[in-house]
């Protein structure tokens, strides 16, 4: 049997799998997620948590093991609420409301009761994969169980929900939503699918994110997906220039920003995405690839192990 005629197989069973659980069309699917659950409060989980809750007006139960991420996250939740505000973007009901659908949380058993899981703890594949094999416990058997994973396999994170590979009851609900950051501004979003993930799970997904005002775009689950296959070595490859000596830090973002219309450079950019997550994508490219042209940039690793993360740590190609 061809790959694709066996990988269609198995989503065919996904499928059926799959059907029992959820409405029959994607939209009344969607519209059935009535909680949601978001684990990881940083930067990406506070704001995909802060955008469900005003965009799609869901309860969101906020999962992290650091109760300083917690109570960071949330005033950041505030200061970005107050802004709208204060812009007349959002009234003061609305964004009182959606505070209060923000219900956080150091205790993962939480999400006994969600419909829909995001997962967005750093870029680590053990720490993905264990969270996933316990969200196969204890989240309800209809729940979708989403990853915001920039680069780790789709497929693998999936097959940790279980022990036998046949058994896909959990494993079809398993999918990627790779939101952009900030999520609030961004309005892109990926969507990336698993050999497991059943059609209706894709289908949820979609609908789900379009609630939340973002639009979907389709990746194969191939190492990078689109956005970071592409924006990865762009970067990393920035940083060699750096420390090679081709161009200063400024002179590497002027260009980029005066010359090709994106608003800010690469090495701003890889201060603001976290220079641990680049590395992390980079590592996740030549590991899986093999290919030498993703080579991570030897400055990106010194400054990880300088602990320079970017706006995060308040060092990193600039400070902040
Ligand atoms: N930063 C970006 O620009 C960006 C963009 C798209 C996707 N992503 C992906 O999103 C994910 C999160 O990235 P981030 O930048 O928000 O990271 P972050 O470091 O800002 O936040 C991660 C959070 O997860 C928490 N955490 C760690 N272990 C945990 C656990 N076991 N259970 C619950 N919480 C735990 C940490 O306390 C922290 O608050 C990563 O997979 C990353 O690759 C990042």
């Amino acid at each position: 049997m061809s790959f694709s005629a066996a990988s269609k197989q198995v989503l065919r069973r996904a499928s059926t799998v799959q059907r029992r659980q959820f409405s029959s069309t994607p939209v009344a699917a969607a519209a059935e997620v009535k909680k949601l659950g978001v684990i990881g409060a940083g930067q990406m989980g506070l704001g995909i948590a802060l955008v469900a809750a005003q965009r799609a007006q869901v309860p969101v139960t906020l999962i992290d093991t650091s109760q300083a991420s917690i109570d960071k996250g949330l005033k950041f939740a505030d200061k970005l609420l107050e802004k709208d505000v204060s812009k007349q973007r959002l009234s003061r009901e609305d964004a009182t409301a959606a505070r209060e659908r923000l219900k956080p949380s150091t205790q993962m058993d939480d999400l006994s009761d969600v419909d829909f899981v995001i997962e967005a703890v750093p870029e680590i594949p053990d720490l993905k994969t264990k969270i996933f094999s316990r969200l196969a416990q204890i989240c309800p058997s209809h729940a979708i169980l989403a990853t915001n994973t920039s680069s780790i396999s789709i497929t693998r994170i999936a097959a940790s929900t279980t022990k036998n590979p046949t058994d896909l009851s959990a494993a079809s609900r398993v999918i990627s939503t790779h939101f952009m950051n900030p999520v609030p501004v961004q309005k892109g979003v990926e969507i990336i699918t698993g050999l497991q993930t059943s059609d209706e799970t894709v289908d949820t997904a979609i609908e789900f994110c379009k609630r939340m005002g973002k639009i979907p775009s389709r990746s194969a689950d191939s190492p990078g997906f689109l956005a970071n296959r592409i924006l990865m070595p762009y970067i990393n490859e920035a940083i060699i220039c750096l420390e090679t000596g081709v161009g200063a830090k400024e002179d590497i973002d002027n260009i980029m920003k005066n010359g090709t219309n994106v608003p800010m450079g690469p090495l701003q950019l890889a201060d603001f995405i976290g220079i641990d997550t680049c590395l992390a994508i980079m590592n996740v490219l030549y590991g899986e690839t093999g290919d030498s042209k993703y080579r991570p940039a030897v400055l990106l690793r010194k400054m990880v192990d300088a602990g320079w993360l970017g706006k995060k740590s308040g060092k990193g190609f600039y400070d902040y």
